[in-house]
């Protein structure tokens, strides 16, 4: 297994993996913008706790919710590497990489996937573009789930989906309309459709959160029922913001059609507390 990419633009540092072909952490200025997890190994293989996965070409189980791996099997594939520079990196991943992997019977479609991660002055971008090789429609889910590092999710607030409704995961997928911030002071999974820019305010900081070419937000904080390749009390130093197209806007591409899902995610405020440290 190949060596993790190391990227860099002025004060910019990122790195990524083949496995997923993930990015996985990336600070300006030494400030760590994504969480990744003491307890997951970025090159065993499978799935990694923190950075951005890519999760394609189904969201959690999958439409009919049986799907297997979870979030589909781009995110524990070996993805290629198709070119680097000091600032990108572009990994591509396409079906003889996936021949074998579990859930391809249930989604054997010809495509290919690029996922092109973007240094900026502030911070980075990731792209993830699908093509429809073949010669049939294909419909597929897909999202950029970015974990975002927090001094504490408990206090942390998400502005920009107030007004927009969601689905909310541990109640049945409910619709229920957001009234203000979202606040994370309890265990949250909702499927927000939203194709709004959005603003993460932690203690020291804030991060901006754009989007392109998504229809639906995901926002995820399992409190102290994490999973196992989070450590006790480690939900306190993340918060997932995901920019996906899932649910009922997944996308259906033609046959030679494409579609990009993008994310961008800048450090734009450091308070007087952070900076200090
Ligand atoms: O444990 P994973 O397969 O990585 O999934 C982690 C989480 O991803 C998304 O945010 C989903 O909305 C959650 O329902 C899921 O628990």
């Amino acid at each position: 297994m190949s060596a993790l990419t190391t990227l860099e633009r002025g004060f910019v540092r990122a790195t990524a993996s083949p496995v997923g072909g993930q990015l996985l952490t990336c600070a300006v200025d030494g400030r760590e913008l994504l969480y990744l997890s003491p307890l997951t190994d970025p090159l065993s293989g499978g799935a990694i706790r923190g950075g951005v996965p890519v999760c394609f070409p189904w969201f959690g189980n999958g439409p009919s919710g049986a799907l297997q791996p979870s979030h589909g099997f781009a995110r524990t594939s070996r993805w290629t590497r198709l070119s680097e520079s000091a600032g990108e990196v572009v990994w591509q991943l396409d079906p003889a990489a996936v021949a074998d992997s579990p859930g391809r019977a249930e989604w054997p479609f010809a495509f290919l996937a690029t996922c092109r991660q973007s240094l900026t002055e502030a911070g980075v971008r990731v792209a993830l573009t699908v093509r429809n090789t073949g010669e049939e429609a294909f419909t597929y889910e897909a999202l950029l789930h970015t974990y975002l590092r927090v001094s504490d999710a408990a206090p942390t607030r998400l502005s920009g989906l107030s007004g927009s409704t969601y689905l909310d995961k541990p109640n049945d997928f409910r619709p229920t309309v957001q009234d203000g911030d979202v606040g994370f002071t309890e265990p949250l999974d909702r499927i927000y459709s939203s194709e709004a820019a959005l603003v993460l305010h932690d203690s020291g900081r804030a991060l901006r959160i754009d989007k392109q070419g998504s229809a639906t937000t995901v926002v995820w904080n399992p409190g102290d029922h994490a999973p196992a390749d989070v450590p006790a009390g480690g939900w306190r130093d993340f918060v997932c913001v995901e920019a996906g197209n899932v649910g009922d806007r997944a996308i259906t591409l033609d046959a030679g059609a494409e579609h990009t899902l993008a994310t961008e995610i800048s450090l734009i405020e450091v308070l007087a507390t952070e900076a200090g440290r």
